[in-house]
């Protein structure tokens, strides 16, 4: 049942529990704070009382969450999306840590040393990096009996590289190699279950009294006077969420936004703050326009315009030495032998993330503006046949094509821009770097390629796969939020201070992927926890704001 707000305050409110949500909440908990953490959607994992598995299940503290080898069917009834979103992303307690395939990396130096403004370097970001890999070690043997199961792919795609030339590391013992390098694929998976933040961080916050976690509550926008939030508006999404204005202390409290790049983005809009024209389509709205904060006490920031993500794009090949092992099957109808090692020892092929991923490669590109660029080649058995892989070109740290959020009159977001491949040297590193590693993968004896085609040159191909949302998506999307010192009021792209503060406010904060400035080398999450860690030691350390100046504009 929907509980209603009642006149508690908190220190902190954290909106949203993903990968930066969880990690924010948790150190500023430890630090002594009173936080309160809220999330639209449902609890996902058993720890945290998720109920969504297969009869198998039945009886564990286990979901479909937490079983590596279902991770295909988490989204088998659409419960973790997010409708309003206009891309996949997870409306579930932990967001996309909830939902997505644990995939792991330390960053490369360049993820900070290139994207991030000053104080925000590889060399700043070193002792949030130990602190994060120290909680979440990660691993690339899921199984507990210290096998890897289901590596017919990996083997043979890897002998192939090797006689290529790339060099065989330990992901996370060697970040810097992300150039001709590959390695198993890393996850934060630990006794065979999902670990990450929502068994680490979540579960250290929840265990302090100061600490407390509301699902299934929408937050609808912040109450603000001027640049001072008082709180924040809360619709009960039904299951035990609560409902009503939750305030922060008032005078010293603080707001922090972690719903995402495109929840966050909705937050600041609905709030008030964003380009005047994307605040006119809220003013304009029947849910919002009424009631909505005055014309007056906007707050003009580029929100939502410098989003980026991975560029993806897929090419396939097959191999009759690869294995296609039914993971759908495994729902209703799992191998029993391998469903008892998984029960009772939390080992075998239900430990292997579905699909099964192969090897993780690396190549760096020099690109034609003088920038380099770097490419992360991910290997998963799925495509058209049985003995098929899809290997996914992840074109990611170094570009420079952006693209663009807003809102429409119902409170959904939607891409406007898609930020793939709109710069020629971001489009000739695609095709460069394909180019390459087409000659790579013919070193596998016996390998036949499905797409592209032989006869195919790679420029067609990559010019064949629309840059478009629906062909491209790599569900790594940042910076609607950017982080820097160019004020966005002034004509700069930052939304956020050093200190990830919104500009033109006190106590408002954005702790999450949307302060990213451009992707990372790898998939995201590790360097969101990473930076959520930092942010919460510079805010702890910022100055409350005076008093007296909360009913100022
Ligand atoms: C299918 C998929 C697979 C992926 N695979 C990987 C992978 O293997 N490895 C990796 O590193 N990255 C992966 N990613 C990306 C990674 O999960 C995201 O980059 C990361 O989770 C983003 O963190 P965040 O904190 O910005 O937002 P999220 O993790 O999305 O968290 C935002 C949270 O805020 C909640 N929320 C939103 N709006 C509101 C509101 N108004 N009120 C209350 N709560 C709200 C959401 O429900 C959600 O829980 C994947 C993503 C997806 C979708």
């Amino acid at each position: 049942a929907c509980t209603p707000a009642d006149s508690k305050t908190y220190d902190y409110i954290v909106v949203g529990s993903g990968a930066g949500g969880i990690v924010v909440a948790d150190k500023l908990s430890e630090a002594g704070k009173s936080v309160l953490l809220l999330e639209r959607g449902p609890p996902s994992t058993g720890k945290f009382n998720g109920t969504q598995k297969p009869s198998w299940l039945s009886g564990t503290n286990l979901t479909r969450y937490d079983v590596p080898g279902l991770f295909n069917q988490i989204w088998a009834d659409g419960v973790p999306s997010c409708p309003d979103t206009g891309v996949q992303a997870g409306c579930v307690l932990g967001g996309g840590v909830a939902v997505n395939s644990a995939l792991y990396w330390k960053p490369h130096p360049d993820d900070w040393d290139v994207n991030f403004p000053t104080g925000w370097k590889s060399t700043d970001m070193a002792k949030y990096t130990d602190s994060v890999f120290s909680r979440i070690p990660g691993t690339y043997i899921p199984s507990k009996d210290g096998k890897l199961y289901l590596q017919q792919a990996y083997d043979t795609v890897s002998k192939g590289l090797d006689s290529a030339g790339f060099k065989y590391v330990v992901a996370n013992d060697a970040p810097t190699s992300k150039n001709m390098s590959y390695a198993h694929p890393a996850f934060y998976i630990a006794n065979g279950e999902r670990h990450g933040p929502l068994r680490s961080y979540l579960e250290t916050a929840y265990a302090r009294s100061n600490f407390a976690l509301y699902t299934d509550s929408n937050v609808r926008r912040v109450v603000r006077t001027g640049g001072h939030v008082t709180g924040v508006e809360v619709q009960c999404n039904g299951g035990n969420g609560h409902s009503g204005t939750i305030n922060v202390t008032p005078g010293t409290g603080r707001v922090i936004l972690a719903a995402g790049t495109f929840g966050t983005a909705r937050l600041l809009f609905r709030s008030g703050i964003g380009p005047t024209d994307i605040l006119n389509v809220v003013k304009g709205s029947s849910t919002d326009g009424s009631t909505m904060i005055s014309t007056d006490q906007w707050i003009n920031l580029p929100v939502g315009s410098n989003v980026n993500d991975h560029v993806g794009t897929d090419i396939q090949i097959s191999h009759p030495n690869v294995v296609n092992y039914d993971f759908y099957g495994a729902w209703s109808n799992p191998v029993s032998a391998d469903k008892d090692a998984y029960l009772n020892k939390r080992s075998g092929a239900l430990t292997v993330v579905a699909p099964n991923l192969g090897p993780i490669a690396w190549t760096m590109v020099n690109g034609t503006d003088g920038k380099v660029r770097h490419i992360q080649w991910q290997m998963r058995v799925e495509g058209r046949s049985n003995t098929a892989m899809t290997i996914t070109q992840y074109l990611g740290m170094g570009t420079t094509s952006r693209g663009k959020i807003d809102i429409q009159a119902n409170m959904n977001t939607r891409v406007v821009t898609a930020p793939y491949l709109r710069d020629a040297a971001d489009k000739q590193a695609a095709i460069d770097g394909l180019e390459a590693m087409r000659g790579y993968l013919s070193k596998i004896s016996g390998v036949s390629w499905i797409t592209p085609t032989a006869s195919q040159t790679s420029q067609a191909f990559i010019n064949s796969v629309p840059a478009t949302v629906a062909s491209r998506n790599s569900n790594h999307w940042v910076g609607s939020a950017t982080i820097g010192s160019d004020d966005g009021r002034t004509g700069g792209k930052a939304v956020v201070d050093l200190d990830t503060k919104v500009y033109g406010t006190d106590n408002l904060f954005v702790v999450d992927a949307s302060i990213f400035p451009g992707i990372t080398t790898g998939n995201p999450s590790a360097a969101i926890f990473i930076a959520a860690e930092k942010a919460a030691d510079r805010i702890l350390a910022l100055a409350a704001p005076a008093q007296g100046r909360r009913f100022k504009a």
